[in-house]
Formats: C-alpha cells, structure tokens, sequence
C-alpha cells in the first residue's frame, strides 16, 4: 500500500482541504495521512474564520508520521503564515520528502483569501523550489509569474516564467477560464496540454484539492508526472460529471462514483 501525506487545511463543510485530500486519496487506491496546518470555519459561501496552528505543533505532527511511516508523496495545501511554510521546508528537507505536490492556495472558489502575501513570498522563496510539482490556478499564475493571462499563449508564457525561476515543473490549471478547462504543465523546457472539456456545473468548491491529491496520488503509485496528471484530471472530471448540488454556494464534487449502487442513498 502507498501513502500520501497531505499538509492542509482542515475545511469544516468537507468539500475542499484535508477532507477533499483524504476522500481523494481512498479513491485513488492510496493510504492517506494529514498534518493539519488550520481548522477553517467554512461551507461553500465562504470562509467564516481560520484558527491557525503553531509551528511547533505542526512540525510535531509531520514527524510523528515520518517518523512511523514515510509517505510515498506529500501533498502541500492552504498554508496560512509564512512561519509554517518555513516549518514545512525544513521538515521535508529533512526527511529528504520525494514527490511533493504544491497547490499554492491563495484564494478560496468563494473569493476569501487563505493566504498573506508574505506567505506567498515565502512560498515563492523557499517551498516551491523544492517541489516536484506546483499546481497553480489562473490568478495564482498571475501573481507568481507577475503578469496578467488572457489566452493559452499567455499560460504558457506565465508557466515558463514561474517554472525556470523557481525550478520546479508546473501546472497551470485553466479551470477559471470561460470556455475549455485545459491545463498546462511545463515541466523543464517541454510543454504538455491536458485537454478538458468544460463540464457545466457550478459546484466547483474543492476541485483543486482533489486535483493535487490525485496527483500526488498517482505519484506515490509510480505513475510518471504526465500520466499522473492525466489520470488525476480524468478523476476529477468524473466526480464534477456526477452533478451532486450541495450547500447555498459552489459546492462540493462527488468522489463516490464508483461506489454508486454498492451503498444506498
Ligand atoms: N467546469 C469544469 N469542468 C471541467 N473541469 C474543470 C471545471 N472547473 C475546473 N476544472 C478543472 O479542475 C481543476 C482545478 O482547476 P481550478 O482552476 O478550478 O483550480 P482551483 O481554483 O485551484 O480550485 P479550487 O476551487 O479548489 O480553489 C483543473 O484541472 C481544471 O481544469
Ligand atoms: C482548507 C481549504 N483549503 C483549500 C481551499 C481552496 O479550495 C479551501 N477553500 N479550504
């Protein structure tokens, strides 16, 4: 059995964060592991509050489980404050942590933000040159490669930008786009398109957590970061296609489809 650990936050409504992480990582044949960097109180209209944890207790948790059973992946979300980032680096160096996957949550699908902007220049600085993967949305692109993206030329020329400063391969996901959802990896000097057709549902809270955890997923099974990411966005798109409609907001995927008609509903 492969394990994946998920650095994340906790999202009370079980749509994004740790829940997404760990609901994705069941599905996608893994075991999964958490060190929780928050609790946020959450449902899919927003974000009503973050209560973060210290560094010391999040260091703690990330040994205990290195220290028992190292993951085969490490899947990094929300982080709030840049101490923890720093925590985090200096952990999986550490324990010399391989296939690390980077979603560098800035801003929840209902538009609050879980990250300062002095936790991005610390991401930026010190977490995402050490990734194996960094999976970016439109306006994280934006910020990270500091210039603004209207077309597929303008994501690819953002993905260079960010991947040859920092070093690390990335995936610029297209999702806030109007029309087709395709992402783009550039992963040292070579582009790959990951064609998505847009899938009409507006229930969209958590996809990019699902995303990276399949992701990291994939890679923990041996899968190399091509078929990985193919696998993974093959995945979401099956439990955005399930149309479930939860909550007054943009609400949660269903990751239960292959499950359908073994449990009653
Ligand atoms: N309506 C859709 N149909 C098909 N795929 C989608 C749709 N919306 C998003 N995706 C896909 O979902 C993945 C996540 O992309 P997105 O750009 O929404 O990330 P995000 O903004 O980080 O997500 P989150 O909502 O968790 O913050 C990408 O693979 C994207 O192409
Ligand atoms: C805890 C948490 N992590 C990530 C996101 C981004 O979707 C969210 N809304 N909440």
């Amino acid at each position: 059995m492969k394990c994946v650990l998920s650095i994340a936050g906790s999202d009370s409504s079980g749509g994004a964060g740790i829940q997404a992480d760990l609901k994705t990582m069941i599905t996608n044949g893994v075991f999964g592991m958490t060190a929780i960097t928050a609790l946020t109180a959450q449902n899919t209209t927003g974000v009503a509050d973050v209560m973060n944890v210290t560094p010391e207790f999040l260091a703690e948790q990330i040994d205990a489980v290195f220290e028992d059973i190292h993951p085969d992946a490490v899947k990094i979300g929300m982080v709030s404050e840049p101490d923890l980032v720093a925590t985090i680096v200096q952990r999986l160096q550490y324990y010399k942590a391989q296939n690390i996957v980077v979603d560098p949550v800035m801003v929840a699908t209902s538009g609050s933000s879980l990250a300062k902007d002095s936790t991005v220049v610390m991401m930026r600085e010190q977490l995402l040159p050490i990734a194996t993967v960094i999976t970016p949305n439109i306006p994280e692109s934006e910020v990270l490669a500091g210039i603004n993206i209207k077309s597929e030329v303008d994501m690819e020329h953002a993905a260079k930008k960010i991947g040859d400063e920092l070093g690390c391969s990335v995936l610029c996901k297209g999702g806030h786009r109007v029309n087709d959802a395709n992402d783009l990896l550039y992963d040292h000097g070579k582009f790959t398109w990951f064609k998505g057709e847009r899938i009409d549902n507006p229930n969209t809270h958590g996809t990019g957590c699902t995303l990276s955890s399949a992701i990291a997923s994939n890679l923990a099974k041996g899968q190399d970061l091509v078929n990985a990411i193919r696998l993974a966005k093959e995945y979401l798109s099956r439990a955005l296609d399930q149309q479930l409609n939860l909550g007054h907001g943009s609400g949660p995927v269903d990751h239960a489809f292959d499950l359908k008609g073994k449990f009653s509903r």
